[in-house]
Protein backbone atom coordinates (compact mmCIF):
# COMPACT_ATOMS: atom_id res chain seq x y z
CA UNK A 1 0.00 0.00 0.00
CA UNK A 2 1.02 3.66 -0.48
CA UNK A 3 2.34 5.78 2.16
CA UNK A 4 -0.62 8.06 3.41
CA UNK A 5 1.26 10.56 6.20
CA UNK A 6 5.05 11.17 5.74
CA UNK A 7 5.25 11.50 9.37
CA UNK A 8 3.09 9.80 12.10
CA UNK A 9 3.51 10.78 16.20
CA UNK A 10 2.04 8.45 18.38
CA UNK A 11 1.18 10.42 21.94
CA UNK A 12 1.07 7.46 24.21
CA UNK A 13 2.22 3.99 23.59
CA UNK A 14 0.05 1.18 24.82
CA UNK A 15 -1.96 -1.22 23.61
CA UNK A 16 -3.73 0.94 20.55
CA UNK A 17 -0.89 3.18 19.86
CA UNK A 18 1.92 0.36 19.42
CA UNK A 19 -1.30 -1.96 17.17
CA UNK A 20 -1.78 1.23 14.94
CA UNK A 21 2.23 1.14 14.48
CA UNK A 22 2.60 -2.51 13.52
CA UNK A 23 -0.31 -2.36 11.48
CA UNK A 24 1.15 0.81 9.70
CA UNK A 25 4.06 -0.78 9.50
CA UNK A 26 3.26 -3.70 7.69
CA UNK A 27 1.25 -2.06 5.28
CA UNK A 28 3.68 0.65 4.33
CA UNK A 29 1.09 3.24 5.59
CA UNK A 30 3.54 6.10 7.24
CA UNK A 31 7.43 7.20 6.17
CA UNK A 32 8.19 7.44 9.91
CA UNK A 33 6.73 6.53 13.08
CA UNK A 34 7.96 8.99 15.98
CA UNK A 35 6.37 8.15 19.81
CA UNK A 36 6.14 9.68 23.28
CA UNK A 37 5.57 7.92 26.47
CA UNK A 38 5.41 9.21 30.10
CA UNK A 39 7.54 6.32 30.92
CA UNK A 40 11.14 5.57 29.99
CA UNK A 41 10.66 1.63 30.27
CA UNK A 42 7.66 2.65 27.39
CA UNK A 43 9.64 4.45 25.39
CA UNK A 44 12.61 1.76 25.47
CA UNK A 45 10.43 -0.88 24.80
CA UNK A 46 8.90 1.15 21.47
CA UNK A 47 12.54 1.32 19.74
CA UNK A 48 13.64 -2.16 21.20
CA UNK A 49 9.95 -3.98 19.37
CA UNK A 50 10.92 -1.84 16.07
CA UNK A 51 7.40 0.18 15.93
CA UNK A 52 8.65 3.44 16.59
CA UNK A 53 11.58 4.94 14.22
CA UNK A 54 12.40 7.54 17.53
CA UNK A 55 10.96 8.05 20.67
CA UNK A 56 10.79 11.89 22.57
CA UNK A 57 10.45 12.07 27.13
CA UNK A 58 7.93 15.14 25.79
CA UNK A 59 4.94 14.57 23.43
CA UNK A 60 5.85 18.70 22.12
CA UNK A 61 9.01 17.03 20.66
CA UNK A 62 7.21 14.11 19.11
CA UNK A 63 4.83 16.36 17.37
CA UNK A 64 7.13 18.54 15.76
CA UNK A 65 6.79 18.12 12.01
CA UNK A 66 4.20 15.26 12.20
CA UNK A 67 1.51 14.81 9.35
CA UNK A 68 -0.40 13.12 11.57
CA UNK A 69 -0.84 13.56 15.79
CA UNK A 70 -2.28 9.93 17.57
CA UNK A 71 -3.64 10.50 21.19
CA UNK A 72 -3.70 7.29 22.41
CA UNK A 73 -3.93 7.69 25.97
CA UNK A 74 -6.15 7.54 28.33
CA UNK A 75 -9.11 9.66 28.45
CA UNK A 76 -8.24 11.83 31.19
CA UNK A 77 -4.63 12.96 30.06
CA UNK A 78 -6.09 14.12 26.63
CA UNK A 79 -6.49 18.04 27.94
CA UNK A 80 -2.80 18.44 29.40
CA UNK A 81 -1.05 16.93 26.06
CA UNK A 82 -3.31 18.85 23.96
CA UNK A 83 -2.19 22.05 25.77
CA UNK A 84 1.06 21.03 25.36
CA UNK A 85 1.21 20.28 21.78
CA UNK A 86 -0.94 22.65 20.44
CA UNK A 87 2.01 25.55 20.40
CA UNK A 88 4.06 22.59 18.45
CA UNK A 89 2.16 21.16 15.49
CA UNK A 90 2.79 22.09 12.16
CA UNK A 91 0.46 24.19 10.49
CA UNK A 92 -1.91 21.89 7.85
CA UNK A 93 -1.37 18.26 10.43
CA UNK A 94 -3.88 15.77 11.13
CA UNK A 95 -4.86 15.31 15.14
CA UNK A 96 -6.89 12.17 16.02
CA UNK A 97 -7.58 10.26 19.08
CA UNK A 98 -8.33 6.79 20.16
CA UNK A 99 -10.59 7.42 23.50
CA UNK A 100 -13.44 5.24 24.01
CA UNK A 101 -15.37 7.93 25.26
CA UNK A 102 -15.83 11.29 22.10
CA UNK A 103 -17.67 13.89 23.91
CA UNK A 104 -15.52 14.58 26.45
CA UNK A 105 -12.20 13.99 24.09
CA UNK A 106 -13.83 17.01 22.01
CA UNK A 107 -14.54 19.54 25.01
CA UNK A 108 -11.03 18.69 26.07
CA UNK A 109 -9.04 18.86 23.19
CA UNK A 110 -10.59 21.04 20.77
CA UNK A 111 -9.86 24.74 22.50
CA UNK A 112 -6.07 23.64 21.96
CA UNK A 113 -6.12 22.65 18.10
CA UNK A 114 -4.67 26.39 16.81
CA UNK A 115 -6.54 27.02 13.26
CA UNK A 116 -4.97 25.38 10.26
CA UNK A 117 -5.02 22.09 11.98
CA UNK A 118 -7.59 19.05 11.28
CA UNK A 119 -8.53 17.76 14.49
CA UNK A 120 -11.25 14.26 13.63
CA UNK A 121 -11.95 12.57 16.88
CA UNK A 122 -11.70 8.89 16.34
CA UNK A 123 -12.52 5.22 18.20
CA UNK A 124 -11.02 1.65 16.97
CA UNK A 125 -13.52 -0.62 18.25
CA UNK A 126 -11.23 -3.13 18.82
CA UNK A 127 -8.99 -4.05 21.85
CA UNK A 128 -7.94 -6.79 24.34
CA UNK A 129 -7.90 -6.85 28.28
CA UNK A 130 -3.57 -6.23 28.31
CA UNK A 131 -2.39 -2.85 28.02
CA UNK A 132 1.16 -1.60 27.51
CA UNK A 133 3.49 -1.20 24.02
CA UNK A 134 4.55 -5.06 24.42
CA UNK A 135 0.91 -6.08 23.61
CA UNK A 136 0.01 -4.46 20.32
CA UNK A 137 -0.19 -6.86 17.62
CA UNK A 138 -0.65 -5.98 13.69
CA UNK A 139 -4.24 -7.53 13.01
CA UNK A 140 -5.88 -5.60 15.85
CA UNK A 141 -7.98 -3.64 13.47
CA UNK A 142 -8.93 -6.19 10.95
CA UNK A 143 -12.29 -6.46 10.07
CA UNK A 144 -13.10 -4.27 13.38
CA UNK A 145 -15.09 -1.12 13.11
CA UNK A 146 -13.24 2.50 13.65
CA UNK A 147 -15.67 5.45 14.22
CA UNK A 148 -14.88 8.96 13.25
CA UNK A 149 -16.71 11.65 14.73
CA UNK A 150 -15.56 14.70 12.13
CA UNK A 151 -18.33 17.14 12.75
CA UNK A 152 -17.53 19.72 10.34
CA UNK A 153 -13.60 19.01 9.90
CA UNK A 154 -12.31 19.73 6.15
CA UNK A 155 -13.57 16.66 4.21
CA UNK A 156 -10.19 15.51 2.35
CA UNK A 157 -8.28 15.55 5.95
CA UNK A 158 -11.19 13.15 7.05
CA UNK A 159 -11.16 11.06 3.63
CA UNK A 160 -7.28 10.84 4.33
CA UNK A 161 -7.41 9.28 7.74
CA UNK A 162 -10.74 7.39 6.64
CA UNK A 163 -8.12 5.86 4.31
CA UNK A 164 -5.50 5.26 7.16
CA UNK A 165 -7.91 3.40 9.33
CA UNK A 166 -8.96 1.46 6.53
CA UNK A 167 -5.44 0.45 5.30
CA UNK A 168 -5.03 -0.54 8.48
CA UNK A 169 -7.92 -3.41 8.27
CA UNK A 170 -10.78 -1.48 10.05
CA UNK A 171 -14.46 -0.57 8.76
CA UNK A 172 -14.83 3.30 8.95
CA UNK A 173 -18.51 4.96 10.25
CA UNK A 174 -19.23 8.42 10.30
CA UNK A 175 -21.58 9.74 13.68
CA UNK A 176 -21.80 12.41 15.83
CA UNK A 177 -20.47 12.64 19.17
CA UNK A 178 -23.15 12.30 21.31
CA UNK A 179 -24.83 9.44 19.64
CA UNK A 180 -21.21 7.26 19.66
CA UNK A 181 -21.22 7.99 23.72
CA UNK A 182 -24.29 6.77 24.09
CA UNK A 183 -23.91 3.46 21.45
CA UNK A 184 -20.40 3.40 23.38
CA UNK A 185 -22.23 3.14 26.40
CA UNK A 186 -24.72 0.17 25.67
CA UNK A 187 -22.10 -2.10 24.19
CA UNK A 188 -18.89 -1.80 25.87
CA UNK A 189 -18.77 0.55 28.64
CA UNK A 190 -22.15 -0.55 30.96
CA UNK A 191 -20.95 -4.53 29.45
CA UNK A 192 -17.69 -3.42 31.29
CA UNK A 193 -19.32 -2.43 34.63
CA UNK A 194 -21.31 -5.42 34.76
CA UNK A 195 -18.16 -7.91 34.27
CA UNK A 196 -16.78 -5.89 36.99
CA UNK A 197 -19.39 -6.35 39.13
CA UNK A 198 -19.86 -9.77 38.88
CA UNK A 199 -16.31 -10.55 39.10
CA UNK A 200 -16.07 -8.49 42.59
CA UNK A 201 -19.08 -10.36 43.77
CA UNK A 202 -17.39 -13.70 42.99
CA UNK A 203 -14.63 -12.49 44.47
CA UNK A 204 -16.26 -11.79 47.97
CA UNK A 205 -18.07 -14.95 47.39
CA UNK A 206 -14.59 -16.91 47.15
CA UNK A 207 -13.16 -16.25 50.63
CA UNK A 208 -16.66 -18.01 51.54
CA UNK A 209 -16.41 -21.19 49.42
CA UNK A 210 -12.57 -21.21 49.34
CA UNK A 211 -11.53 -20.77 45.38
CA UNK A 212 -14.70 -22.94 44.08
CA UNK A 213 -15.59 -19.84 41.96
CA UNK A 214 -12.03 -19.56 40.07
CA UNK A 215 -12.23 -23.70 40.38
CA UNK A 216 -15.65 -24.69 38.67
CA UNK A 217 -15.76 -21.04 36.43
CA UNK A 218 -17.39 -22.07 32.97
CA UNK A 219 -16.34 -19.87 29.69
CA UNK A 220 -19.10 -17.23 30.63
CA UNK A 221 -17.67 -16.49 33.98
CA UNK A 222 -13.74 -16.63 32.69
CA UNK A 223 -15.29 -14.08 29.50
CA UNK A 224 -16.13 -11.70 32.83
CA UNK A 225 -13.31 -12.23 34.21
CA UNK A 226 -11.34 -11.24 31.30
CA UNK A 227 -12.94 -8.09 30.70
CA UNK A 228 -12.62 -7.51 34.28
CA UNK A 229 -8.85 -7.56 34.19
CA UNK A 230 -8.79 -4.27 31.18
CA UNK A 231 -6.55 -1.51 32.50
CA UNK A 232 -7.98 0.61 35.46
CA UNK A 233 -6.95 4.10 34.23
CA UNK A 234 -8.41 3.81 31.08
CA UNK A 235 -12.02 2.56 32.41
CA UNK A 236 -11.83 5.06 35.58
CA UNK A 237 -11.61 7.80 32.64
CA UNK A 238 -14.36 6.33 30.86
CA UNK A 239 -17.26 6.02 33.30
CA UNK A 240 -15.93 9.58 34.97
CA UNK A 241 -16.26 11.24 31.15
CA UNK A 242 -19.37 9.36 29.36
CA UNK A 243 -21.14 9.99 32.68
CA UNK A 244 -24.31 10.82 31.47
CA UNK A 245 -25.12 7.95 29.12
CA UNK A 246 -23.64 5.09 31.22
CA UNK A 247 -25.97 6.01 34.00
CA UNK A 248 -29.06 5.90 31.82
CA UNK A 249 -27.90 2.75 30.29
CA UNK A 250 -27.22 1.47 34.18
CA UNK A 251 -30.73 2.80 35.12
CA UNK A 252 -32.42 1.04 32.13
CA UNK A 253 -30.14 -2.55 32.92
CA UNK A 254 -31.15 -2.14 36.93
CA UNK A 255 -35.02 -2.13 36.14
CA UNK A 256 -34.79 -5.31 33.49
CA UNK A 257 -32.78 -7.06 36.11
CA UNK A 258 -35.36 -6.02 38.69
CA UNK A 259 -38.27 -7.25 36.83
CA UNK A 260 -35.93 -10.84 36.23
CA UNK A 261 -35.27 -10.75 40.06
CA UNK A 262 -39.26 -10.70 40.55
CA UNK A 263 -40.10 -13.20 37.72
CA UNK A 264 -37.64 -15.90 39.93
CA UNK A 265 -39.13 -14.67 42.79
CA UNK A 266 -42.85 -15.37 42.15
CA UNK A 267 -41.77 -18.47 39.93
CA UNK A 268 -42.73 -16.94 36.63
CA UNK A 269 -41.17 -18.54 33.73
CA UNK A 270 -43.56 -17.52 31.29
CA UNK A 271 -41.86 -14.05 32.06
CA UNK A 272 -38.20 -15.55 32.28
CA UNK A 273 -38.43 -17.70 29.00
CA UNK A 274 -39.97 -14.97 26.66
CA UNK A 275 -36.76 -12.66 27.87
CA UNK A 276 -34.15 -15.13 27.24
CA UNK A 277 -36.53 -15.94 23.72
CA UNK A 278 -35.85 -12.07 22.59
CA UNK A 279 -32.05 -11.98 23.66
CA UNK A 280 -31.48 -15.60 21.96
CA UNK A 281 -33.14 -14.17 18.65
CA UNK A 282 -30.94 -10.98 19.18
CA UNK A 283 -27.20 -12.85 19.75
CA UNK A 284 -28.34 -15.19 16.44
CA UNK A 285 -29.50 -11.62 14.32
CA UNK A 286 -25.90 -10.83 15.34
CA UNK A 287 -24.09 -13.87 14.14
CA UNK A 288 -26.31 -13.66 10.43
CA UNK A 289 -25.43 -10.51 9.76
CA UNK A 290 -21.60 -11.39 10.08
CA UNK A 291 -20.74 -8.94 13.14
CA UNK A 292 -20.06 -11.98 15.95
CA UNK A 293 -17.20 -10.42 17.68
CA UNK A 294 -16.53 -13.72 18.84
CA UNK A 295 -15.04 -15.59 15.33
CA UNK A 296 -11.67 -16.30 15.24
CA UNK A 297 -10.86 -14.35 12.00
CA UNK A 298 -11.91 -10.82 13.97
CA UNK A 299 -8.41 -11.80 15.67
CA UNK A 300 -10.03 -12.58 19.45
CA UNK A 301 -11.54 -15.86 19.16
CA UNK A 302 -13.48 -16.84 22.56
CA UNK A 303 -10.39 -19.20 22.99
CA UNK A 304 -7.36 -16.84 22.49
CA UNK A 305 -9.28 -14.40 25.13
CA UNK A 306 -8.00 -16.49 27.98
CA UNK A 307 -4.62 -16.70 26.60
CA UNK A 308 -2.14 -15.06 24.35
CA UNK A 309 -3.06 -14.28 20.71
CA UNK A 310 -1.13 -16.98 18.60
CA UNK A 311 1.78 -14.71 17.35
CA UNK A 312 1.77 -12.02 19.50
CA UNK A 313 3.53 -10.26 22.52
CA UNK A 314 1.60 -10.21 25.34
CA UNK A 315 3.91 -9.14 27.85
CA UNK A 316 2.61 -5.61 28.40
CA UNK A 317 1.05 -3.42 30.86
CA UNK A 318 4.29 -1.32 31.29
CA UNK A 319 2.79 2.60 31.49
N1 LIG B 1 -7.72 -1.03 25.43
C1 LIG B 1 -8.76 -1.03 24.65
O1 LIG B 1 -9.45 -2.04 24.53
C2 LIG B 1 -9.10 0.22 23.89
C3 LIG B 1 -9.85 0.10 22.72
C4 LIG B 1 -10.15 1.26 22.00
C5 LIG B 1 -9.74 2.49 22.48
N2 LIG B 1 -9.04 2.57 23.63
C6 LIG B 1 -8.64 3.92 24.09
O2 LIG B 1 -7.32 4.11 23.64
C7 LIG B 1 -6.60 4.92 24.56
C8 LIG B 1 -5.32 4.19 24.93
O3 LIG B 1 -5.65 2.95 25.48
P1 LIG B 1 -4.63 1.73 25.49
O4 LIG B 1 -5.44 0.52 25.70
O5 LIG B 1 -3.70 1.83 24.35
O6 LIG B 1 -3.88 2.08 26.86
P2 LIG B 1 -2.47 1.60 27.42
O7 LIG B 1 -2.58 1.65 28.90
O8 LIG B 1 -2.03 0.34 26.78
O9 LIG B 1 -1.54 2.78 26.94
C9 LIG B 1 -1.68 4.11 27.38
C10 LIG B 1 -0.41 4.86 27.09
O10 LIG B 1 -0.58 6.21 27.54
C11 LIG B 1 0.57 6.61 28.25
N3 LIG B 1 0.25 7.66 29.20
C12 LIG B 1 -0.57 7.59 30.27
N4 LIG B 1 -0.60 8.78 30.90
C13 LIG B 1 0.20 9.59 30.19
C14 LIG B 1 0.59 10.95 30.31
N5 LIG B 1 0.14 11.71 31.31
N6 LIG B 1 1.43 11.47 29.39
C15 LIG B 1 1.91 10.72 28.38
N7 LIG B 1 1.59 9.43 28.20
C16 LIG B 1 0.74 8.88 29.09
C17 LIG B 1 1.07 5.35 28.91
O11 LIG B 1 2.43 5.49 29.24
C18 LIG B 1 0.82 4.32 27.81
O12 LIG B 1 1.91 4.33 26.92
C19 LIG B 1 -7.55 5.19 25.72
O13 LIG B 1 -8.06 6.48 25.60
C20 LIG B 1 -8.62 4.14 25.58
O14 LIG B 1 -9.85 4.62 26.04
C21 LIG B 1 -8.68 1.47 24.33
O1 LIG C 1 -12.13 -6.98 23.72
C1 LIG C 1 -11.93 -6.18 24.60
O2 LIG C 1 -11.09 -6.34 25.45
C2 LIG C 1 -12.71 -4.95 24.63
O3 LIG C 1 -13.45 -4.81 25.53
C3 LIG C 1 -12.53 -3.95 23.58
C4 LIG C 1 -13.44 -2.75 23.64
C5 LIG C 1 -14.91 -3.23 23.65
O4 LIG C 1 -15.64 -2.95 24.58
O5 LIG C 1 -15.28 -3.85 22.65
C6 LIG C 1 -13.15 -1.95 24.84
C7 LIG C 1 -13.07 -0.62 24.83
C8 LIG C 1 -13.00 0.12 23.61
O6 LIG C 1 -13.08 1.44 23.66
C9 LIG C 1 -13.19 -0.60 22.43
C10 LIG C 1 -13.23 -1.95 22.43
Amino acid sequence: MAVIYEKVALIGLGLIASSMAHAMRQRGLAGQIVGHAKSAESRAAALELGFCDAVFATAAQAVAGADLVVLAVPVGVMAAIAAEIGPHLKPGATVTDVGSVKQAVIDMVAPHMPAGVHFIPGHPIAGTEHSGPRSGFATLFDNRWWLLTPEGADAGAVARLRALCEGMGANVEEMDAAHHDLVLAVTSHTPHLIAYTMVGVADDLRRVTDSEVIKYSAAGFRDFTRIAASDPTMWRDVFLTNKDATLEILGRFTEELFALQRAIRKGDGAHLHAYFTRTRAIRRGIIEAGQDTDAPDFGRGSGAKLGPKPGTKQGGDAA
